[in-house]
This record gives C-alpha cells, sequence and structure tokens, in this order.
C-alpha cells in the first residue's frame, strides 16, 4: 500500500474537476435514493389516501408526482454530467500522469534501464499508468460518495425515527467496513497474477512478432506460438477468477441490501405499530434502505482490484527509483584532447576494462581493435557516458565529462554508432537531427558525399530530401543506414567523432571511399575509430589493442 503514497498526492493537480465529479456523484446516488424513497411514500400515501372518497379528493397528487418526476430528470442529469466530468478529469490525469512519468524516466540513464525490457517499458508507460487512474475513479470518489449517502440517509431517517436512522447507519457502515478488507483479500493474489499474466502476454507477443521471420526460418513458430497460447490461457483464467469475484460482490450486496431491507421493515414496523412513523414513512424507510445499497455497489470491485493497482504503482516507483543521470554545469570550448585515466569497469561481475590508460591529442586520429567482447564499445561509451566508469577518470580537454553540461558533451561528440537509429520520417528529416538550420543544398551535399544519393536513382524518385525511410528505416539497406550515420556526422562536425564498426556492411571500395571523406571531414578533429578492419588502420596515427580488458599500443 506504501507504493501508493507518492502518486496519491499527484491526484492534487485537477482537484476542481475532481471534487465536482465526486460531488455529482453523489448528486446522482441522492436522485437514486430520493426517487425511490418519495416513490416509497407516495404509492403507499395514495393507496391510503384513495381508500375512503373525502381522503382521495383531499390528496395532493400533484407535489410528490412533481417530485418524483423532479428526482428521476435530475438523477439523470447528474450521472450525466458526473459521467462528463469525472472522465474528463481523469484523462487530463492520465495525460499528466503519463507526461510526469516519461519525464522521471527520461534523465535515467540507459544502462540502469537496460534489466527493463523494452515491452516491459512500455507496459509500465501506458499499463500501469492506466491502473493508477483508477484509483479515482474506482476507489476515491466511490467510497467517499458511499459515505456521504449512508451519512445522509441516516440522519434523515433519523428525522423521523432515531432508530431507524441508527440502524441503517450500522447495517450499511457495517457493510462498507466489512467488504473492502474482505475482497482486497478475496481478490488480492488473482488481481497481482493478472497484471503479470498481462504484461508477460505483451512481452512474448512483442517478441514472437519481433523475431517471427527468424522463428519461422529456423522451424520454431509453432513452440514460440503454444507458449503465447499458454499465457494467454493463463491471463483467462486469472480475469476468470476476478469475474467470478465481481459476481459474488454483486451477490452478496444484494444479499446485504434485501436482509437490511427485512431487517429495516422489522424495525420500521414496530415503530409504525407504537405511533412513532406512518405507514407511509414506514414504506419509504424501506425503499430509501434499498436504494442506499446501490452507494455500495462499487466497492466490492474498487478492492479486488487494489492488488492490481498497488503493484502497477509499485513497478512505476522502481523505474522513477532510479537515480537520475547526473550533469555538471561546464560548458567549456571544446579543443577535442580525450583522455582515459586508470579506468576500471564492470558490468556486475565482469570486468571488461582494467586500468585503461589513454591520450589522445587534439586533431589525433585513433584506431581501437581487439576480438569481438573485448569493451571496445564499452570504451567508447564511457565518453559519451552511455556508462560511467567505476573508477578511474574520463576527460575531455583536463575536465571529467560528468562535469559537462549534458548540452556541452553532446554538442562536443558525433559519434557512427554500431547500429543506426533511423527515424520514420523523410530523409530530410533523418538527417537534420545532426544539424537542424542545415540548408537542403548542404544536404545535398552531404548525400552527394555519402553515395546516398543512389538511394534517389534506385527508387527513380528525384526529390531525394523526401524520401520516406519508413518504421525503423525498413526501407534502408544495412550499408545506406551506415551511409545515413556518416552523413550525419558529417552534418554535426563536432569537436570529437566516435566511430563503432563505421564501415560494416559496406563493399571494399565503398568503405575506402566514405571513410576517406570521414576522416578529411574531421581531418583537424580528433578521431576514435572502433575497427576490425586492417585496411583503415594506415590511415591512422595511432592504434591501440584492448585485449583482456588492457589496453596497448600496436602502432603509431
Ligand atoms: N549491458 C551489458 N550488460 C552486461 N554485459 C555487457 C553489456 N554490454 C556489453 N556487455 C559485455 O561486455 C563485454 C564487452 O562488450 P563490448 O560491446 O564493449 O565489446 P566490443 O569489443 O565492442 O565487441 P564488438 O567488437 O563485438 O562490438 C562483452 O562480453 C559483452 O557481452
Amino acid at each position: 500500500m506504501g507504493n501508493l503514497l507518492p502518486f496519491i498526492k499527484l491526484y492534487r493537480r485537477h482537484p476542481g474537476a475532481m471534487a465536482l465529479g465526486v460531488l455529482l456523484s453523489i448528486t446522482t446516488l441522492l436522485a437514486s435514493l430520493g426517487l425511490l424513497a418519495l416513490s416509497g411514500w407516495f404509492i403507499t400515501s395514495t393507496a391510503i389516501a384513495g381508500l375512503t372518497l373525502a381522503t382521495a379528493q383531499h390528496f395532493n397528487f400533484f407535489t410528490p408526482g412533481a417530485g418524483v418526476r423532479g428526482f428521476s430528470i435530475g438523477r439523470t442529469a447528474s450521472r450525466y454530467f458526473e459521467r462528463l466530468v469525472s472522465h474528463d478529469a481523469t484523462f487530463k490525469l492520465l495525460a499528466w500522469l503519463r507526461g510526469w512519468f516519461f519525464a522521471r524516466l527520461a534523465p535515467v540513464p540507459l544502462h540502469r534501464l537496460k534489466r527493463f525490457r523494452k515491452g516491459d517499458l512500455l507496459n509500465r508507460l501506458v499499463a500501469d499508468v492506466d491502473a493508477l487512474d483508477q484509483l479515482y475513479l474506482r476507489m476515491f470518489s466511490p467510497i467517499l460518495a458511499a459515505v456521504l449517502v449512508i451519512v445522509i440517509l441516516s440522519l434523515g431517517l433519523s428525522w423521523f425515527s432515531t432508530t431507524l436512522g441508527l440502524s441503517v447507519l450500522l447495517m450499511m457502515g457495517g457493510w462498507l467496513l466489512l467488504l473492502p478488507p474482505l475482497f482486497y483479500a478475496l481478490g488480492k493474489h488473482s488481481s497481482k497474477a493478472k497484471g503479470v499474466s498481462q504484461q508477460q502476454l505483451r512481452q512474448a507477443a512483442l517478441d514472437y512478432l519481433q523475431g517471427m521471420a527468424e522463428l519461422q526460418i529456423v522451424g520454431t513458430e509453432e513452440v514460440f506460438r503454444q507458449q503465447l497460447d499458454e499465457r494467454e490461457r493463463q491471463l483467462h483464467r486469472h480475469q476468470a477468477r476476478l469475474s467470478k469475484l465481481e459476481g459474488l460482490g454483486s451477490a452478496l450486496l444484494t444479499f446485504a441490501a434485501g436482509s437490511s431491507a427485512v431487517v429495516m421493515l422489522y424495525l420500521a414496523a414496530g415503530e409504525y405499530q407504537a405511533g412513532g412513523i406512518s405507514g407511509p414513512v414506514m414504506v419509504m424507510s424501506l425503499f430509501a434502505v434499498l436504494a442506499g445499497f446501490e452507494a455500495l455497489m462499487p466497492v466490492p470491485g474498487a478492492f479486488q482490484f487494489l492488488g492490481f493497482t498497488t503493484q502497477a504503482a509499485g513497478q512505476l516507483k522502481e523505474v522513477i527509483d532510479q537515480p537520475p543521470m547526473i550533469y555538471g554545469e561546464q560548458k567549456p570550448e571544446v579543443k577535442g584532447q580525450v583522455q582515459f585515466e586508470n579506468v576500471n569497469f564492470s558490468y556486475g561481475g565482469l570486468q571488461v576494462l582494467d586500468q585503461v590508460t589513454l591520450t589522445i591529442p587534439v586533431g589525433q586520429h585513433v584506431a581501437l581493435v581487439g576480438k569481438t567482447g573485448c569493451g571496445k564499445s564499452t570504451l567508447a561509451g564511457l565518453l559519451t557516458r552511455y556508462n560511467d566508469c567505476d573508477s578511474g577518470q574520463v576527460l575531455i580537454d583536463g575536465v571529467p565529462v560528468p562535469d559537462f553540461s549534458e548540452q556541452a558533451l553532446y554538442q562536443a561528440l558525433a559519434v557512427v554508432p554500431q547500429k543506426t537509429h533511423v527515424l520514420s520520417a523523410t530523409l530530410r528529416d533523418n538527417l537534420k537531427l545532426a544539424d537542424h538550420s542545415a540548408s537542403d543544398e548542404r544536404l545535398l551535399e552531404v548525400i552527394q558525399t555519402t553515395g546516398l544519393n543512389q538511394l534517389a536513382a534506385a527508387r527513380g524518385d528525384e526529390k531525394i530530401l523526401d524520401l520516406w525511410l519508413g518504421q525503423g528505416g525498413i526501407t534502408l539497406s544495412g550499408g545506406e543506414q551506415r551511409r545515413l550515420a556518416i552523413a550525419r556526422a558529417m552534418l554535426k562536425q563536432a569537436d570529437i567523432l566516435i566511430m563503432d564498426e563505421a564501415s560494416e556492411g559496406l563493399d571494399r571500395f565503398s568503405e575506402q571511399l566514405l571513410l576517406n571523406r570521414i576522416l578529411e571531414a574531421y581531418q583537424h578533429k580528433t578521431v576514435m575509430m572502433i575497427t576490425h578492419k586492417q585496411g583503415m588502420l594506415q590511415k591512422m596515427d595511432a592504434v591501440y589493442r584492448l585485449d583482456g580488458g588492457r589496453l596497448s599500443q600496436v602502432c603509431g
């Protein structure tokens, strides 16, 4: 339950709309109660009045009739506005909660988020945030409304008879106290399990869809499909259990309303016999109790899902409690000297970098070689703060990278990563990521230099800048994606260039041409190139090898 506390505070965002929602929900319930109670009184009074001609002639049919109609119209109108106001408030809150959660998620370093899978994070951002909005609609508002209706009903009946007022308070209050813990306990396990199953099913479906091509090729699609089906069946089992519980809640409340009405009839009849109340009031109190139980109807459902809501809140808390990446204030004019001083880094127990020391003077082009998985990308990632080192220091122009402001650090660096991220947008938009102010002429020049102009030729399209690259660059080959990454680095013209397997996917001729061009563009800038290709090494000022976590100079 403690998990809910930080989120409950957020409900102060739209106090006016939320309070109005609760008020309208109480008005609706009171209108229902008034409708039934007055109808009971009216029917009985009419029946009694009709016993003799004299009483029938003097009986005022119109005022109670108008009252019944008024309550009926009032109930419909307030129900309509209650839905309108409370859903509007909930949607506003939901939109805000998503933004709030994302704002807390964004500064969390990527390596900390790596333990959450993509589907898991998406699930948290969508389903778990959704679950939180249920707190207002399913819990706060109905419970508050139920409490107030019980108080108003018992005060109203006390006006006619204290015994009846107190009895209603005890009976309805008792059920209100009993139902929440009972249904929380009954639904806790299943609602939590449902949340987990839902999450697992989403992840499995995402994995299945993303990997379908490979699964089909290796012939294991059926196995995955069966696993997916089993997860779905599991979810259905939990949902079925919860539905049964919902049924039990309704049955219990029907029993509660019925038995309370019987008790009320017994007590009211006693009061009537004793002359304390009139016949119509006796019937009215019976109807009022039946209508009053409508206020308790949402209570079992609200608490049976509370386990799921607390679990969702816990999952969100787990993400937002991750310490954010802290950047410094420094915004130096970067020249481009890079230093790694006695750097140690490990992933959990796996030591990847061991006392690595390297200085790259301004304008020097350095290659980093080594076996697959020896830690080259990890070393480069310390410069971009993808990770921070365990001990030692990484400095640019003598300033430790954590002291740089976020903007200054990323302004100083251009990166050609192993995997190019391609936006589902035009080629122009994809290039302008690197330099928003670049003119079309400049973009076309870079397109020409990197050979991306072949794209237009291949597709017979004259307007190359408007080429749509599709989701995740689906329309681009591996080599074209590398060209795009290199084009971005050319446009950015940063002080330090990091290339991680930049020529992967390119034929030998294109590779030479392209790397020559980018090295030319960065002729007087610092370059750190991770490569397996021997052909590129003679162009570098120095070559370093990483082996067993240790760095040694090979040549230069
Ligand atoms: N986030 C991570 N969590 C745990 N281990 C990791 C993580 N990232 C990388 N590793 C491990 O750290 C080691 C170094 O990885 P890294 O990507 O730096 O190697 P690399 O030399 O760049 O490899 P390649 O040449 O294949 O790109 C590898 O054994 C890898 O499995």
